[in-house]
C-alpha cells in the first residue's frame, strides 16, 4: 500500500504493481482506461459522444489519473521549482533524469527507453500501432483483438521495463531527494544567512539612516548654532555701534559743554576786563579832574602853604641845628679817622721800604715794626670807636624818637574834612570851621541846623572837637603823610604801628589810605627810602606783605583768588610769646621795589570789584587791612627789629537806623556797627591802663586781627573822616564824637587831655 501511495504520489508506478493489477483487471477495460485518457485529454469531447458508459468509467479513470497527474504535476513543480531555485542535480549523463510528467524535453543519447504515461503525448508511436490504426480505414473485431492483444504484450512488456527504469528512477529519486535534502539544507542555511544578511542589511541600513538622520541633526544643529552666532554676532554688532553711537553722542555733548563753558570764561574774562579797563578809564578820568581840581587848589593855597611852611620852616631849621651839630662832630670824628687811616696807610708803605731798607739793621727793623704795628693798632681803635659812636648815635636817634613819638600819645587822632565834589552843589555843603587853622590846626567847629524855639528866636547849635590835627578840604594826601611819616619811622624802627580810617560812606577814607597817592603808597616808598640809607648804618630790611578784608565777620584775601573770596577760610592765630599774628593760607607778597605797591593795590581793588554786587559797594561795606611787615637785621651790631604797620580803612560808619538797610545790607550794617563798636570798647579798654586787665579783643575779628598793634608798646592813629555835606551831619557829628572818646584814651606813657567844647 505504501509503495502504491508513493507512487500515486509520484505519479510513477513500480512495476511490479502494475503488473499484478493488470491480471486482476478486465483488459477491455484497463486498455480502454489506458488509450482513453491521453485521448480524453485531447479529445475529451468526442469520446463522450460515442459510449455513455465507457465515457462514465473513463472519466472515472481519468478523474483518478488526473488527480495523480496533478498531485505528480503538483510534486514535479515543487521538484522543478527547487532544483530550478539554484541548485541543479548531477549531470544529465552520469544521473539518468526521471521522466516527469511535465517533463517535455528528452535527453538526448538517454540509453533507457522512456516508458509511457497516462500524460505522454506519444510522439515516436509506432506507425503500425492500434492507435495509428484507428485512424486508418480499415477495423474489424479480429484485427482489432489482435491488435490489443500485441498492444497489451508490448504494454506489458513496457511496464515490465518501466519498473525496472522506475526502480532506477527511484535510486535516482532517492539520491535526488537526499540532494534535495542537501539543498534543502543548504538553502535553509542560504535562507539563513540571506535572512541574516538581510537582517544585518537592515541593521546597516537603519544605522545607516540613523547615521544620515544623525548627520541631518548635526548639520542642522549647526546651522542652528551657526544661525544663533550669527544673530549673536549681529546683536553684539548692533549693541557695540549703539553704544558707540552714544558714547560719540556723550563726546560730541561734552566737546560741547566744553566749548560752551570755554566761551562763557572767555566771555566773563571779557566781560571783566571789559570792566576793568572801563573802571580804568574812568578812575583815570576822574583821577585827570581830580589832578587838574587839585592843581587849582595847590595854586590857591600856595600861599598859605608857604605861609604855614615858614613857620614849620623855623622849626626845622631849630631842628636842623641840632641835627647839623650832631653831624658836624660825627663828620669831624669820621674825618679824623679818616685822616688817621690815610695816615696809617701811607706810613705803611713809607715803612714797608723802610723795612726793605733797613733789613740789615735788625733791632732798628724790629722797633720800627713795632711803631708801625702799633699805629695801626691806634688807628683800627679809633675807627672802630668812630663806628661804635655812630652805631650808638643811631641807637639813640631811635630812642629820642620813640621817645617823641610817646609824647605826642602812643594813640593820635587826626580830622579830615574832604571837598565837596564837582556834582555836589554848594548848597548842600554844611558849615564847618577851623579855629586855630592859623595855628595848630588843632580844632573843628560844625555849624548845626537852624533851630527855632517855641520863643520864635533862630539859633544855631555848633559843636566843637579838637584831635591831633585836622585837615580842611584843601589839605592834600602828601601834606597829611608828613604827620604820619614819623610813625612809619616807628615801624621800621621796630614798632607795631596802626593807623585806621574811620567815618561815614564817601567820606573820603579810601581816598586817604589806597588812592594812588595815599597813605599805603607813600608809606612804602618811605620805608625804601630810609631802608636805603639804613644799609649805611649796617640795616638791611625786608618787606612782606598781606592785603585783608573783614567782610561780615570773615576774613577774605585781597591779593588771593578772586573766586575764593567769601568761600575760603583764614584764620587768626597768634604767638603770645613772640607777639605775632599769623593768617592762615593767606598770601604773602614780598615787596622788592616800592613801584610793587601800585600792582598790590589793584589786584586787591580788583578782586573787591569782583565780589562787589554794586559798584563801590563791597569797599563801603567791608574793613580792608594792609600789612606790611618790616624786618631788620644789623649785620654790624647783631640788633634785630620786627615792626608791623597795619594800614586800616574801615567800611562805612553809618549808623543802623539812618542807612534803613534790610535782608543781607542790614547783616553787613550789623556786623560794621559791631565791629566799629568793639574797636570802641577795644581802645577804650586800653586807655583804662589797668595792668593785666581784660582787653576784649576776641569779640571781633578786626580788633582780633590787630591785638598786637593795639595797645602795649604799640602807636595807633585814628582819622576820622568826614563829609562836608549838609545831609551828612548828623553822621559827621556821630564819627566826631567816636573820634574824642579815642582821643580821650591814654595809652603808653604820654597824656593828654582833649578839649570838647560845646557852646
Ligand atoms: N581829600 C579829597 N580830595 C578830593 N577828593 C576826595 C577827597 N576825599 C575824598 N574824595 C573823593 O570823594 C569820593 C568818596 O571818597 P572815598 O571813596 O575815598 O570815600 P570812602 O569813605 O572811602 O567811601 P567808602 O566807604 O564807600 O569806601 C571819591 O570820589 C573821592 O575821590
Amino acid at each position: 500500500m505504501n509503495s502504491a501511495n508513493t507512487n500515486s504520489r509520484s505519479g510513477l508506478m513500480q512495476p511490479g504493481t502494475i503488473a499484478g493489477k493488470s491480471s486482476g483487471l478486465p483488459q477491455p477495460s484497463r486498455s480502454k482506461s489506458v488509450t482513453q485518457a491521453p485521448e480524453t485529454r485531447k479529445t475529451g469531447t468526442s469520446t463522450t459522444s460515442r459510449s455513455a458508459t465507457g465515457t462514465t468509467r473513463v472519466h472515472t479513470r481519468a478523474n483518478s489519473t488526473s488527480t495523480r497527474s496533478a498531485s505528480t504535476a503538483s510534486r514535479s513543480g515543487h521538484f522543478s521549482s527547487t532544483v530550478g531555485y539554484g541548485a541543479r542535480p548531477p549531470a544529465a549523463g552520469t544521473v539518468p533524469r526521471s521522466q516527469s510528467s511535465l517533463g517535455t524535453r528528452k535527453p538526448a543519447g538517454q540509453s533507457i527507453t522512456r516508458p509511457a504515461t497516462s500524460l505522454d503525448t506519444h510522439d515516436e508511436e509506432p506507425a503500425g500501432s492500434v492507435l495509428g490504426k484507428r485512424k486508418g480505414a480499415e477495423w474489424d473485431q479480429d484485427t482489432r483483438e489482435k491488435t490489443m492483444e500485441e498492444f497489451f504484450n508490448a504494454f506489458v512488456s513496457r511496464v515490465s521495463q518501466a519498473g525496472q527504469e522506475s526502480f532506477g528512477l527511484k535510486e535516482t529519486v532517492e539520491l535526488y531527494k537526499t540532494r534535495v535534502s542537501e539543498l534543502e539544507a543548504s538553502r535553509k542555511e542560504g535562507t539563513e544567512a540571506n535572512l541574516l544578511l538581510r537582517v544585518e542589511l537592515e541593521t546597516m541600513k537603519s544605522q545607516l539612516s540613523k547615521a544620515d538622520d544623525a548627520l541631518k541633526d548635526a548639520q542642522r544643529d549647526h546651522e542652528i548654532a551657526m544661525d544663533d552666532i550669527d544673530q549673536k554676532q549681529r546683536v553684539e554688532t548692533e549693541t557695540m555701534r549703539q553704544e558707540n553711537k552714544k558714547q560719540l553722542e556723550a563726546l560730541k555733548a561734552q566737546h560741547q559743554d566744553e566749548v560752551r563753558e570755554i566761551t562763557r570764561r572767555f566771555e566773563r574774562e571779557l566781560d571783566d576786563e571789559k570792566a576793568m579797563r572801563h573802571r580804568e578809564v574812568n578812575q583815570m578820568t576822574s583821577q585827570t579832574a581830580l589832578d587838574t581840581q587839585r592843581t587849582r587848589i595847590e595854586l590857591e593855597t600856595k600861599d598859605r602853604e608857604i605861609a604855614t611852611l615858614q613857620g614849620d620852616l623855623q622849626t626845622l631849621r631849630n631842628e636842623m641845628e641840632r641835627e647839623r651839630k650832631s653831624n658836624l662832630d660825627l663828620r669831624q670824628n669820621l674825618d679824623t679817622a679818616s685822616t688817621n687811616s690815610v695816615t696809617l696807610e701811607s706810613s705803611i708803605r713809607a715803612l714797608k721800604a723802610r723795612i726793605e731798607f733797613l733789613e740789615s739793621g735788625r733791632e732798628e727793623q724790629s722797633q720800627a715794626f713795632e711803631q708801625i704795628n702799633q699805629r695801626m693798632m691806634d688807628a683800627a681803635a679809633e675807627t672802630e670807636e668812630t663806628k661804635e659812636k655812630l652805631r650808638k648815635e643811631e641807637t639813640l636817634r631811635r630812642k629820642l624818637h620813640n621817645q617823641v613819638q610817646e609824647l605826642k600819645g602812643n594813640i593820635r587822632v587826626f580830622c579830615r574834612v574832604r571837598p565837596p565834589l564837582k556834582e555836589e552843589s554848594v548848597t548842600s555843603v554844611a558849615q564847618i570851621q577851623y579855629p586855630d587853622e592859623s595855628e595848630d590846626s588843632k580844632e573843628i567847629s560844625i555849624i548845626g541846623p537852624e533851630e527855632k524855639s517855641s520863643l520864635g528866636a533862630v539859633s544855631r547849635k555848633n559843636s566843637n572837637f579838637s584831635y591831633d590835627r585836622v585837615f580842611g578840604p584843601s589839605t592834600q594826601n602828601a601834606e597829611v603823610f608828613e604827620e604820619i611819616s614819623q610813625l612809619v619811622q616807628s615801624a621800621l624802627d621796630g614798632y607795631n604801628v596802626c593807623i585806621f580810617c574811620y567815618g561815614q560812606t564817601g567820606s573820603g577814607k579810601t581816598h586817604t589810605m589806597s588812592s594812588l597817592d595815599g597813605m599805603i603808597p607813600r608809606a612804602v616808598h618811605q620805608i625804601y627810602a630810609t631802608a636805603q640809607q639804613l644799609e649805611e648804618k649796617g640795616w638791611t630790611y625786608t618787606m612782606e606783605g598781606n592785603f585783608v578784608e573783614v567782610y561780615n565777620e570773615n576774613l577774605n584775601d585781597l591779593l588771593g583768588n578772586a573766586d575764593e573770596l567769601d568761600k575760603k577760610k583764614h584764620e587768626i592765630r597768634h604767638d603770645m610769646q613772640r607777639c605775632k599774628t599769623i593768617i592762615t593760607d593767606i598770601t604773602t607778597v614780598r615787596l622788592e621795589s616800592p613801584e610793587m605797591v601800585e600792582s598790590l593795590l589793584k589786584r586787591a581793588a580788583a578782586n573787591r570789584s569782583v565780589a562787589a554786587t554794586k559798584a563801590n559797594e563791597r569797599s563801603s561795606r567791608s574793613h580792608s587791612v594792609f600789612i606790611l611787615k618790616l624786618i631788620g637785621q644789623n649785620s654790624v651790631t647783631g640788633e634785630r627789629s620786627e615792626g608791623t604797620l597795619n594800614l586800616v580803612d574801615l567800611a562805612g560808619s553809618e549808623r543802623l537806623s539812618h542807612s534803613g538797610a534790610t535782608g543781607e545790607r542790614l547783616k553787613e550794617t550789623q556786623n560794621i556797627n559791631r565791629s566799629l563798636s568793639c574797636l570802641g570798647d577795644v581802645i577804650s579798654a586800653l586807655g583804662q591802663g589797668r595792668e593785666g586787665a581784660h582787653i576784649p579783643y576776641r569779640n571781633s575779628k578786626l580788633t582780633y586781627l590787630l591785638q598786637f598793634s593795639l595797645g602795649g608798646n604799640s602807636k595807633t592813629l585814628m582819622f576820622v573822616m568826614v563829609s562836608p555835606l549838609q545831609a551828612h551831619l548828623a553822621e559827621t557829628l556821630t564819627s566826631l564824637k567816636f573820634a574824642t572818646k579815642v582821643h580821650n584814651t591814654h595809652i603808653g606813657t604820654a597824656k593828654r587831655q582833649a578839649r570838647v567844647r560845646d557852646s
